[in-house]
Formats: C-alpha cells, sequence, structure tokens
C-alpha cells in the first residue's frame, strides 16, 4: 500500500483501502470546472465546502457518521500519476491548454484543511459533518470522493446500529452479507461499517485480515446434504479435551446417546429416528472443531432430526470435555422453534446432569431484517445470536444517504462558522430554531463539545487528530447511541431530534438571506 509522509505534519497516513479510490474517483465536471476555474485565473481563491445530508435515513431521527478515515487517507496520499494525467488530457477538449495539465500535476491536497466530527459520532440532518477548506480547484475535486466514501458507509452504519436497536444489547449479531452485498467493495465496506454500527463480528474473511474485525461463521446445507452416511467417517478416534486419552469410536459413543435420548423424558415421542446422513455431518463436523461445535439443524427437519442429532453429538461431545457452542436455524418460525428448542435443551441439562446446557447457543438466520427482529421481540423467543445479510449490506429499505458538498465560502465571503459560537458550561445561551422565529429556549449547557476537530491542518498550524483504531471508533457509536432518548430512536414515529442554532448564528443565516434573496416587484 502507498503511503505518503504529510509535509507539515510529518504524519505517515496509509492510503485508502481500496486501490479505486484514486483521484480519477470523479465526476467528469470536477476537471472540466477546475479547467475552468484555472484559464479564470481562479483556481487558488480559498474556498470553504460543508459536506453534510438533508434528511435522517430508513425513517429515523438519527444518522451514524463514518467514512472519514478513508477520506483522510485519501487526500493524504492524493497524487495524480502521468498516466491519469494523459487520461484527463484525451477526455477534456483538444484546446486545454497544457500549463493546466502541468498544474494538476503539482496537486497534492497539502495545502487542504479538514474539519470534522470524530467518525462513528450520531449526527443529524444539515450539519456540516466535514468542512473542507482549500483552493477552490482542488476541493471541487474531491467533491464527489468524498461524498462516495461518506454515503454508504454512513448508511450502512445507521442500518447497523438500527438492527442493534432492535435486536438488544445482549444478543451477538453477526454480518454474514458478502455474498449479497453491491460488490467487492460493498461487501467490505459493509462489514466495516457494520461493526462500527454496532455488530459484533463478521463472516467476511477479506474484511478480517483488512481491520481486525473478529471472524465468525457457522456451515452450510451444501455441507449437510454432502453426506450420505455414517460409513463415510473413517477416522473415528477423538481425544480428549484434556490430552490424556484418545477415544478410538466416537460415531458409537455418539449412536449410544441417541438412543439414550430417544428414550429420555425430553424427548421420548419427538423423534423415531433421525436423518443419519445428517447424523454424519455432525459427526464430522464435531471432529474437525470439537472445541468449536455448531450446527445446522434445519437441513431435513429441525425437531424430529437436527435437534436430537445436534444433542446426541453434544453429550458425546461433553463425555470427552468438551462443551458443544450451539445450533443454527436457517427456516421455519424462528420464534417458535427457539423456544421449543430451549425447553429441550433445558430438560437435557435437567435429566443427564449437564450444568449450562440449557444455555447452548441459538443463533437464527434467514432474511432477517428489523422488522423481523421487531416480531420475533413481540412473539417471544430464545434466539442469542442472529446472522444477518441482504437487508443489512445492501440498505434495502433506502437505497442512499443524500450526502451532498456545497460552497459555503469564497476568498473570506460569506462565513458561516459555527465552531466559532463559543460558549462555556454553565453560560445560559437562547437557542432558537433555526428558521422558525417563534420557536427559542434558553439553555444552561450541561457540557459543551467543540463537534469539528481538525483533522488535516493543510498549511496552518493547527493540531491534527490522530485516526482512532476501529475498536474506538465503534466504542464511541455504542456510547452515544446509548446517551440517546429512546424515544428519538423508536421505529415507529420516533420523536423529532431538534437541533437549535444560536442567536447569533439565527441573526447571521437571517441575513445572509435577506441579502441573497431578490426583492420581488409587485405589479
Ligand atoms: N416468528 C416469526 N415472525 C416473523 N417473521 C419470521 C418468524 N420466523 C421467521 N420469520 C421470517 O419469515 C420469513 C420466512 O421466509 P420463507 O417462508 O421464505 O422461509 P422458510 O420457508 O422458512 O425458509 P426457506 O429459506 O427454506 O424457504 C423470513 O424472512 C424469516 O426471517
Ligand atoms: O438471509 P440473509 O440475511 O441474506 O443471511 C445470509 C444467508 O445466507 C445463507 O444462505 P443463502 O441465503 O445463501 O441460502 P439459503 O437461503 O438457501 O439458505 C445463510 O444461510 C443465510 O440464510
Ligand atoms: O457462517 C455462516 O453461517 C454464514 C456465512 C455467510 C452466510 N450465511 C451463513
Ligand atoms: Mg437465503
Amino acid at each position: 500500500m502507498e503511503m505518503k509522509k504529510n509535509k507539515h505534519s510529518g504524519r505517515v497516513i496509509a492510503g485508502p483501502t481500496n486501490p479505486m479510490v484514486t483521484p480519477l474517483l470523479t465526476d467528469l465536471y470536477q476537471f472540466t470546472m477546475a479547467y475552468a476555474y484555472w484559464k479564470a485565473g481562479k483556481h487558488q481563491q480559498r474556498a470553504v465546502f460543508d459536506l453534510y445530508f438533508r434528511k435522517n435515513p430508513f425513517r429515523g431521527e438519527y444518522t451514524i457518521f463514518a467514512g472519514l478515515e478513508e477520506c483522510v487517507r485519501f487526500i493524504s496520499n492524493y497524487k495524480l500519476s502521468d498516466e491519469e494525467i494523459d487520461f484527463i488530457r484525451s477526455s477534456l477538449s483538444i484546446s486545454c491548454e497544457d500549463g493546466f495539465f502541468d498544474y494538476l500535476r503539482g496537486i497534492d491536497c497539502s495545502d487542504v484543511e479538514v474539519y470534522a466530527i470524530p467518525e462513528g459520532s450520531v449526527v443529524f440532518p444539515k450539519i456540516p459533518l466535514m468542512r473542507i477548506e482549500g483552493p477552490v480547484a482542488v476541493v471541487q475535486l474531491l467533491e464527489t470522493p468524498f461524498a462516495n466514501l461518506i454515503n454508504y458507509a454512513s448508511l450502512v452504519s445507521t442500518n447497523a446500529a438500527r438492527h442493534r436497536f432492535v435486536a438488544g444489547k445482549s444478543k451477538t449479531l453477526l454480518e454474514f452479507g458478502l455474498r449479497r452485498a453491491q460488490g467487492p467493495d460493498g461487501g467490505v465496506g459493509a462489514s466495516k461499517y457494520c461493526y462500527i454500527g454496532g455488530f459484533d463480528a463478521t463472516s467476511n474473511v477479506a474484511a478480517g485480515r483488512l481491520f481486525g474485525i473478529p471472524l465468525r461463521g457457522t456451515h452450510s446445507h451444501a455441507f449437510v446434504s454432502s453426506y450420505m452416511s455414517l460409513d463415510e467417517i473413517v477416522d473415528k478416534s477423538l481425544h480428549r479435551e484434556d490430552g490424556s486419552s484418545t477415544y478410538e469410536d466416537f460415531v458409537s459413543l455418539v449412536q449410544t446417546w441417541l438412543s439414550k435420548i430417544q428414550w429420555s423424558k425430553s424427548l421420548r415421542g419427538v423423534f423415531s429416528e433421525t436423518n443419519q446422513s445428517e447424523l454424519a455431518a455432525f459427526i464430522s463436523y464435531a471432529l474437525a472443531f470439537p472445541d468449536n461445535f455448531l450446527a445446522l439443524v434445519d437441513t431435513y427437519d429441525v425437531m424430529r432430526s437436527g435437534i436430537p442429532n445436534f444433542c446426541a453429538v453434544a453429550l458425546a461431545l461433553n463425555d470427552l470435555g468438551y462443551k458443544a457452542v450451539g445450533i443454527r436455524l436457517d427456516s421455519g418460525d424462528l420464534a417458535y422453534l427457539s423456544c421449543e428448542i430451549r425447553k429441550i435443551f433445558c430438560s437435557i441439562e435437567n435429566e443427564f446432569g449437564l450444568p449450562g446446557f440449557g444455555k447452548t447457543s441459538i443463533t437464527a438466520s434467514n432474511d432477517l431484517n428489523e422488522e423481523t427482529l421487531d416480531a420475533l421481540n413481540k412473539q417471544g423467543h430464545e434466539i442469542d445470536a442472529y446472522g444477518i445479510g441482504t437487508y443489512l449490506v445492501t440498505c434495502y429499505a433506502q437505497a442512499a444517504l443524500g450526502v451532498v458538498f456545497k460552497l459555503v465560502e469564497i476568498i473570506n465571503q460569506p462565513r458561516i462558522k459555527l465552531s466559532e459560537d463559543v460558549s462555556k458550561e454553565g453560560d445560559r445561551i437562547l437557542c432558537r430554531h433555526p428558521f422558525q422565529e417563534s420557536k427559542r429556549a434558553y439553555v444552561v449547557p450541561q457540557r459543551v463539545e467543540e463537534l469539528l476537530r481538525c483533522y488535516c491542518a493543510g498549511t496552518s498550524d493547527k493540531k491534527e487528530e490522530t485516526l482512532p483504531p476501529l475498536r474506538d471508533i465503534r466504542e464511541r457509536c455504542i456510547k452515544q447511541l446509548e446517551q440517546m432518548r429512546p424515544d428519538h430512536m423508536r421505529r415507529l414515529n420516533p420523536t423529532p431530534y431538534k437541533v437549535s442554532v444560536s442567536a447569533q448564528l439565527y441573526d447571521f443565516i437571517h441575513y445572509l438571506w435577506l441579502n441573497e434573496a431578490p426583492v420581488g416587484e409587485l405589479q
């Protein structure tokens, strides 16, 4: 990965995760405007752009801000290669002068300042998430890549946070979306940003490698259906967990347990004969991963086959000192089945004296989304973990967050500087609705926090924030969500979250507004 040392701060920042993120990952009109600025001698004018969105996604009242690190990595390593410049030349008008391409060659964003709200923060519409200052032609080139890097990242983090809110704090959330994601970047991005939004782990191995996200997984129906009989298991031996000896015929041990539970109080009458190919698959998996045995139980019949087969293998593993992890359900009525399964696990705990067996983990998957999680909660269920793919990573409920990047100032005019509204804890300030004159209230702030922090100092002498590790970003997101009032978080008709402006800012916005709005003439 390419890395460049920042001229001013001396920081070394890696390039973007996705090598497709280059200066060409922008819209053509950014280059045509850059040329026009250059031709007019205006390209070096200092400009300020704000990046924000207009409306919370998913009919919600909050959004998680994500994607900042990738923006910083992008501009810290910004450099157009000769080949890229040749391509731009061939894409613009033949009349474009050579001097412009020399100018492009020199652009490295070292004179661009980036101020942003920390990644993983809870944010709201119309507030600047990022403020980018620099030569107008350069910052203009950053509009499309920045919007692109923030849009999906924030959308999918928010989606993950919403799934977490419905599932509840105590549940394990696994992101299983890679196969359904919008291409490789969608898949890797989803894993990273769902982790920020509060998921616990991903099945995506590349994301585990790139970002250190915990990897988790079970096995598929294909693994179960690939087995045809117990005869396929050749090496039946399994060493005891404590390493003391090897048990020679684990298959017979499982079969003995299967007949015991067939006549047990817990399972009597539930099944007569289980599917033997499924049993072979479970045994085989247990022999491969005796200390991490988790079985997918719905390939044939959950209650008549999958569960008794799982219990027999788990009891046999227990004899050798291992603790089975649990089961996964991938079809049927997940609420009902999970409750029936829990009852069986609890009866086996009591009947066979296996402390803790009643708590064996139940994972559910199959087209889950916020609504189904909510329905499961309402019905009552015994699920400990959810594996969620399609609806989560494709952001099925809303395709995009309308991130925009707008010029707010050029050569110091006009200037909207939220961060200069300094106030102190305990100072009484007048808060106003940004547009409705009559809506206002006095507030005594309990905590004052500068929202926009400096991530790239450009040529200024500001101190740059360090880029926090992914775990810290996730932690920030979880903490901030915990501070939200539950009525702002609920799925149906959440209470609007009010963002007010100070009295000074209110006056300033309205002054600017009146200055720009043309005065009509009555005929
Ligand atoms: N108790 C429940 N309440 C509400 N929705 C549920 C409940 N249990 C499962 N679901 C959801 O209902 C849908 C069931 O879909 P579908 O009928 O396609 O699955 P299935 O027939 O059980 O399994 P398969 O994937 O094998 O077809 C899934 O989206 C699942 O998440
Ligand atoms: O349902 P999702 O939220 O997308 O979660 C991922 C799904 O992917 C796997 O099966 P896949 O859908 O590939 O096959 P299946 O539906 O036939 O089990 C897995 O068993 C889940 O059901
Ligand atoms: O590990 C799993 O169970 C898994 C992974 C991806 C998709 N579906 C399931
Ligand atoms: Mg499916």
